[in-house]
């Protein structure tokens, strides 16, 4: 069995973790930890999880976790896992950290989208972007994962077919994408109060939100040039789910059923993407509680340009389940092991 520590195990991606690792048959959950609730039972927290996780939160007691723990999930805010993430690392515990800190392969870049030191840079180095679909050699040998963030999984795995093949104009790539609540995290904050965000939808941090940085990291690394774009996010009041609608201009002339041949074929053997029928789009609905990302585009013919729309679960795929299957991965398990129970569907 694969020891597991949870930390960050009482918030939203920290909680799915301890929901999808419970039913995992390779592992034991044998710490959950968390800051505010030392001392009280997960179910206790969480009711939904009696008679199922009743395990005490402990302190973060890194010499007293390492000790006991194969890996390690890091649910943590930004800027909070640096500090504890290499004494994990110096101690031989694999590390899955799900916050941004260790994403980046240019520290430069982090610093600028984060607007914080990096107090680790050293371990950039060593750091792999767990997105399977795109590292998965690299994730198998990894000691340390940044797994990537909600709406980036969503953008990224929409596009790459198209930057591979050398499909689309790579300079005027438009991201709109939508995300539930639930992808603010747990905390209580004006943002994300019940009259702030029910029936109301609004834009934010546009032109400068810090997943544009990652979802061009990974792109240009697929294209193998610089490629910037603009990416604008919106809240809207859904507990969980992300939409992304990705524009951009074909280089020819292709008809979606083309389109959706070369993805099928990108994508061939990836159990947790699947490809649309030409007429059919996404919705969260269709991934909600899930691991998969669903994908299917429209080819705009006045403009030649093609439309895609994917969705995720912003808690499953898009963190939990996403470093879950990189656990997964890590320790030669099937990477499906553990993540395909059917989701919810509303
Ligand atoms: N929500 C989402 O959809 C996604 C989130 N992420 C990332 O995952 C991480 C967790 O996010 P999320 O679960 O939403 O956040 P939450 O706010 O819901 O949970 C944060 C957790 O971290 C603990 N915590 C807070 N501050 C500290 C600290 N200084 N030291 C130790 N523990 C601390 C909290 O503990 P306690 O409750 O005990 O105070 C809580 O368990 C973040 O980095 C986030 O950016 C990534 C992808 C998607
Ligand atoms: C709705 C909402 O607020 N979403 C978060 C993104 C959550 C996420 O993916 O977290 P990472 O930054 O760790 O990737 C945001 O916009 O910052």
């Amino acid at each position: 069995m694969i020891k597991v520590g949870i930390l960050g195990a009482t918030g939203y991606v920290g909680i799915e973790l301890v929901r999808i690792l419970s039913q995992h048959p390779q592992v034991k959950i044998v710490s959950v930890v968390s800051q505010s609730f030392v001392g009280q039972n997960i179910s206790d927290i969480y009711p939904n999880l009696r008679g199922i996780v009743d395990q005490k939160c402990e302190e973060l007691d890194v010499e007293k976790i390492a000790n006991r723990c194969d890996v390690v999930f890091t649910a943590l805010p930004h800027g909070a896992s640096k500090t504890v993430i290499p004494q994990f690392v110096q101690h031989g515990v694999k590390v899955i950290d799900l916050s941004g800190d260790f994403r980046y392969n240019d520290v430069s870049i982090y610093e600028k989208w984060y607007g914080t030191k990096h107090d680790n840079p050293e371990l950039l180095d060593i750091s792999v972007y767990g997105l399977p679909e795109l590292h998965r050699d690299e994730i198998a040998k990894a000691h340390l994962i940044g797994n990537p963030g909600c709406y980036t999984t969503c953008s990224i795995l929409a596009l790459v077919p198209l930057i591979a093949n050398k499909l689309i104009d790579t300079r005027h790539i438009i991201i709109d994408a939508k995300s539930g609540v639930s992808g603010a995290g747990r905390g209580l904050s004006l943002d994300t109060h019940f009259c702030e965000c029910t029936e109301n939808i609004k834009a934010y941090k546009v032109a400068t939100h810090r997943h544009t940085s990652e979802i061009e990291q990974e792109l240009s690394l697929v294209a193998g040039e610089e490629i910037i774009l603009s990416f604008t996010p919106h809240l809207i009041p859904m507990k969980r789910g992300i939409l992304s609608t990705a524009y951009a201009d074909l280089k020819q002339k292709y008809t979606a059923g083309e389109l959706l041949k070369i993805y099928e074929e990108y994508y061939k053997g990836e159990f947790f993407i699947r490809i649309y029928d030409e007429g059919k789009l996404p919705e969260t609905n269709h991934v909600s509680g899930s691991n998969f990302v669903d994908i299917g585009l429209v080819v705009d013919e006045r403009l030649n340009r093609v439309v895609v729309v994917s969705a995720l679960d912003n808690l499953i795929k898009g963190a939990a389940g996403q470093a879950v299957q990189n656990m997964n991965i890590m320790f030669e398990l099937d990477e499906k092991t553990g993540l395909v129970a059917s989701g919810l569907y509303l």
